[in-house]
């Protein structure tokens, strides 16, 4: 069965009650969820408004549009909202019977919505949601992990369709969305259907409350199961069962403090010796496979403490990672001296003959100068700079201004500030003696009976007596050459005798 989140399906053009990313400008998003008004919504007649500070925007001219396209500002009518501000603001008495009317004809869906007429203030794009712009939208409850770190952490815990992955904390839900999609194989069936899920652990009440209403509005609820818990002291069952995890992510200031509970075996105290289980104790990993863990710290203090705890609990290939992510900037650079002085323009000689003409402009004002001063008439003649190479700035204003100039990519001069150290470490699935001898019963190593691969018997004789032969015609060889070289050494010895 297929999820109906817009994260994970999206539809073609949009439609009242997804959620919508609204690009205002380069980096700069504002999320919303479409709605269709049939009404008066807050004054404005037009249905639910988005202002921004591009002009106002109504929902309905976001719906049914192909995800992407530009949308024009509206004019709106305030309404009874802007007449009622004029009278709060006056200390009047703010009851207005006409609004009243307005606002209960709206609630009993009599009055119909206006149609949204263009104005000129400007204009924003409406983008399909995906977790890389959610990252960027997201409204920030706590310091997030961007899509440079979670693409690389997702990869290296082997994140894929079908895997069962442990976050805590969730926080602001930036990387919960990205896993989501990463895991995300269809939806279960039944309770005991194992597909891909993420099992995300949060302590603070308010973020827990905030982000299960998201989870709900983005349509997630059946992919992600967050829970409100320290899991320092509680660990990471699921309503008393396993999630059996293969895939583990800690974002959490102490993550050493939670490794005790990501084992396989009951968790012991440092220096105790580990004790029978005695069956009472579940681990939340899968017991049949390898299991991948991430943890992300911000100081190597950190780091340190949690690969020590790492080691100790018997994690292997333990490594730290620091993704040093700079962007690069691809725009159009437009170079030379006869460009108008606007932004976009870099007013340099673009080639050596324009730095020669400059310089001739250049040469020829200093001659013109000192020719004035020795007439002394005092009456410098003015060159005009721009007079020289119009013909290379008429040729750029033919062109659309979005085509002129060259591409150039340039990254960015700094780097970002350091985020975080990435710790990564695999867990061996536990291998028992029923294990290695059903191993052995599926392949017997060292009892072979029969050569493996598609040789047959026949083939085999046939490769023994090739090898014997060659074997025998080398022999031969040698014979010969021996035999050879003594009949030459006779023949030596009977001249120097004679
Ligand atoms: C940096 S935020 C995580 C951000 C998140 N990874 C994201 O991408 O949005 C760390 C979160 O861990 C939570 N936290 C701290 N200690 C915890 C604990 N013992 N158990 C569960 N959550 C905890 C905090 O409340 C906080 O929301």
């Amino acid at each position: 069965m297929a999820s109906s989140s817009p994260f994970l399906n999206p539809s073609a053009r949009s439609r009242p009650g997804d959620l919508a990313i609204v690009l205002l400008a380069r980096d700069s998003y504002q999320p919303i969820t479409l709605e269709q008004s049939t009404g008066v919504v807050d004054g404005y007649v037009e249905g639910k408004v988005l202002n921004t500070r591009f002009g106002s925007f109504p929902h309905s001219t976001f719906l049914d549009v192909p995800w992407g396209s530009q949308i024009r500002a509206s004019h709106v009518d305030t309404g009874s909202r802007g007449r009622k501000r004029k009278l709060e603001a006056s200390g009047e008495d703010t009851s207005i019977p006409g609004a009243d009317d307005e606002t209960k004809d709206s609630e009993a869906g009599n009055q119909l919505t206006r149609k949204a007429a263009s104005a000129p203030s400007g204009f924003v794009h409406i983008l399909k949601p995906s977790p890389e712009l959610w990252t960027s939208a997201l409204p920030h409850r706590t310091q997030v992990v961007y899509t440079p770190d979670y693409s690389y952490i997702l990869s290296r815990i082997r994140a894929r369709p079908g895997t069962r992955i442990i976050e805590a904390g969730a926080g602001s839900g930036s990387f919960t969305h990205a896993s989501v999609r990463a895991v995300y194989n269809g939806l279960p069936q039944k309770p005991e259907d194992k597909k891909g899920k993420v099992f995300s652990f949060e302590f603070n009440e308010d973020r827990y409350h905030k982000m299960q209403d998201e989870i709900f509005e983005h349509k997630l609820a059946d992919m992600v199961h967050l829970t409100h818990r320290d899991v320092y002291g509680e660990g990471f069952l699921v309503e008393g069962k396993s999630p059996e995890a293969t895939a583990i992510f800690l974002d959490l200031p102490a993550p050493w403090k939670a490794l005790k509970h990501i084992s396989r075996r009951r968790p012991q105290k440092d220096g105790e010796t580990p004790k029978p289980d005695n069956g009472d104790w579940i681990s939340p990993l899968d017991p049949k496979k390898s299991v991948h863990i991430c943890t992300f710290s911000p100081c190597i203090e950190q780091v340190m403490r949690t690969v020590t705890e790492l080691r100790r609990l018997g994690w292997v290939d333990v490594d730290m990672v620091e993704v040093a992510h700079k962007r690069i900037n691809v725009l159009r650079e437009k170079v030379g001296l006869n460009l108008p002085n606007k932004k976009g323009c870099n007013l340099t000689p673009a080639n050596v003959m324009e730095s020669i003409d400059r310089l001739k402009v250049i040469n020829e004002k200093t001659k013109d100068f000192n020719n004035a001063q020795k007439e002394k008439d005092g009456d410098a003649m003015a060159v005009d700079p721009s007079d020289s190479g119009k013909a290379n700035g008429r040729e750029e204003e033919d062109e659309k201004p979005w085509a002129q100039g060259r591409v150039v990519h340039r990254p960015e001069g700094e780097l970002k500030t350091h985020t975080s150290y990435l710790v990564f470490a695999v867990l061996p699935r536990e291998w028992s003696e029923e294990d290695e001898a059903a191993a052995s019963a599926k392949w017997p190593c060292g009892k072979e009976t029969k050569t493996i691969g598609s040789v047959d018997k026949a083939a085999r004789k046939q490769a023994k007596r090739e090898l014997h032969h060659m074997y025998e015609m080398e022999k031969g060889r040698k014979r010969q050459k021996r035999s050879a070289g003594e009949k030459q050494a006779i023949g030596e010895v009977t001249q120097t005798s004679t």
